[in-house]
């Protein structure tokens, strides 16, 4: 959920059919015959989420050692993980004609934290759900999204043109602040005159770092942000906290700081405080896509979020994935690694003869597939809690209809999102997707917490914090899922990125088990699961 200027002229049909739908949806609502409750007894729906119970087991190994061994196999490369940064690098495996490759996927589904969730109105997703328009040269990024068609072409300067059905439809962005609905997330209604002055200071100061280039003559800020400089008058941005630069240049207007808040959780479950002060500028200054139909700022976007994404990487290679398949142990010997995983539907043993491995799960994962390697402690992990609710009309005050992005100033979540904001069909049932990052305690603390809370607890949270800006809103939905994410995605904290445990995470062991995965890059974005995928497959490649 990006910051993004005013409304182009671009996409002019599909705006008009998105604006059309959104103030039908607006209108109908308030004159819905539907009976007002003030119960949740009508909603449908639960807990739903990824299968914690299954990693949960990995903490009692000598318990998965003593399964029945239901079948032995061989393979030149097994992919453990089938994320982003699994199936990246299955992709690239393929492409370098690496055949014989196994990839193994402890959830019923691949994907990862991109899954996502269907019903009759809509697919929606329960994590990621958005991708920026990338840089010309992430070439591999950029070529992917050529091959699913994504990018439809390029102009004779070289410029790509974007799927005009995949760019953020318009209306984008709205925030509600002081009862109204105002364009954008940068707050302007209603905000003192000072405080706009030093909203624009900090923008001009970030565009300057978006040009900035180091000593090395790199960028300053790129994505993937190992390419970035390593000038050290950037680099050292990222031993203090966010709030330090803030305080450092005097950036004291409450609500410049509520909006760069609301980033660092929106985009790493972290705060202010908690986020290093490079991966906070980094934010903003690294988005250097260029289009000849798009803006910098601007996003590709699905109904079921990036789960459009990791379903059109797993269609790129023929490889064989096997699913709801726990990896427990990883066991070097002389023919490559031994592997043992656990079938978790019929609760019986496969051992895999490996020569290479790729690991492409979190490191509070790995930890457990290799104990005896040195764990680094600055893997800090937000949780986060992710709600999909069917609706059928959206009550609403003043200001701009519904947007695809659409937050509620100086609230605990980071907003909104309508999943079918893509869709070009009229109508007026829809799919909201709201999230919250735990911020408001230390994540173990936060993740247990979020873990306790029953699916009624979380549901009355959701909707009070949304009647804030509908009122009534719980009339009108009739499914409410719940997702908790309990270690959503790294946190980017002061000293982690530019420290040394994420680069000897990333190191080889004796040549046959390689290590992939967004915890590996510090932030949790595509863009770096992308890349971390390739990395690693390319060192498999170097190696056989
Ligand atoms: C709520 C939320 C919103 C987000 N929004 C965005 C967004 O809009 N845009 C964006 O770019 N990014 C977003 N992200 C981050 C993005 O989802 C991640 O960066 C990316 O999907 C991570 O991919 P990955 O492959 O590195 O890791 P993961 O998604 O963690 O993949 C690891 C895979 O390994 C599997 N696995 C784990 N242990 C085992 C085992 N022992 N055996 C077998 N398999 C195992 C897991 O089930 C999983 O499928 C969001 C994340 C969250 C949580």
């Amino acid at each position: 959920m990006d910051n993004k200027p005013d409304s182009s002229e671009r996409r002019e049909f599909l705006r008009q059919t998105g604006l059309g739908t959104a103030l039908l949806l607006t209108g109908i609502s308030s004159l819905s015959a539907c009976k007002a409750t003030r119960s949740m007894s009508h909603i449908q729906g639960g807990m739903v989420g990824a299968n914690y119970q299954a990693g949960h087991r990995l903490r009692s190994v000598a318990e998965l050692m003593k399964l029945p061994v239901q079948e032995t196999v061989t393979t030149d490369v097994l992919i453990v993980g089938g994320g982003v940064a699994g199936l990246s690098a299955r992709r690239w495996l393929a492409q370098q004609g690496v055949r014989d490759v196994l990839l193994l996927e402890m959830a019923a589904q691949t994907g990862g934290n991109a899954a996502y969730g269907q019903n009759t109105v809509s697919a929606y997703p329960f994590g990621a759900h958005y991708l920026p328009i990338p840089d010309l040269r992430n070439q591999e990024l950029v070529r992917f999204l050529k091959d699913i068609n994504a990018i439809t072409g390029f102009t004779y300067d070289g410029l790509p043109l974007y799927n005009d059905y995949y760019l953020c439809h318009d209306p984008e962005e709205r925030l509600y602040i002081n009862g109204f609905w105002q364009e954008g997330l940068v707050p302007e209604t209603g905000v003192p005159e000072d405080d706009k002055k030093q909203i624009k200071a900090f923008f001009a100061l970030v565009d300057q770092y978006k040009q900035a280039k180091g000593s090395d003559g790199l960028d300053a800020f790129m994505i993937p942000l190992d390419r970035s400089s390593a000038d050290s008058q950037f680099r050292d941005l990222d031993k203090i906290a966010f709030t330090q630069f803030l305080n450092n240049h005097k950036f004291t207007s409450p609500y410049l700081r509520w909006y760069l808040n609301y980033c660092c959780r929106d985009d790493y479950g972290a705060t202010l405080d908690t986020t290093s002060a490079w991966a906070g500028i980094h934010y903003f200054a690294s988005r250097k896509g260029r289009a000849a139909n798009a803006k910098d700022s601007d996003i590709l976007t699905w109904p079921e979020g990036n789960g459009f994404l990791t379903d059109k990487l797993r269609g790129q290679s023929h490889s064989p994935i096997r699913q709801n398949i726990l990896v427990y142990e990883l066991r070097p010997n002389n023919q490559g690694v031994l592997v043992h995983a656990c079938d978790v539907v019929s609760n019986q043993t496969i051992v895999i003869q490996a020569r290479k491995v790729i690991v492409a799960t979190p490191q509070f994962i790995t930890r457990h597939l290799l104990p005896e390697r040195p764990q680094g402690s600055g893997f800090r992990y937000a949780p986060w809690v992710v709600a999909n609710l069917t609706i059928s009309g959206l009550p609403q005050g003043r200001g701009l209809p519904l947007c695809w992005d659409n937050v509620l100033y100086n609230t605990s979540s980071v907003g909104y999102i309508t999943a079918n904001h893509q869709d070009l069909r009229d109508s007026l049932t829809k799919v909201v997707t709201y999230y919250k990052p735990l911020t408001d305690q230390d994540p173990d603390t936060a993740r247990r917490m979020a873990y306790n809370t029953s699916y009624e607890e979380w549901l009355t949270q959701v909707l009070d914090e949304l009647e804030i800006a509908h009122p009534s809103l719980r009339d009108y939905v009739s499914q409410a899922d719940i997702w908790v994410w309990g270690h959503g995605m790294i946190a980017p904290s002061p000293g982690f990125i530019w420290g040394s445990e994420r680069q000897l995470a990333q190191q080889p062991i004796d040549n046959n088990l390689f290590f992939a995965h967004s915890d590996l890059s510090g932030i949790s974005i595509f863009e770096e699961a992308f890349d971390q995928g390739i990395r690693a497959a390319s060192q498999v490649v170097s190696t056989l």
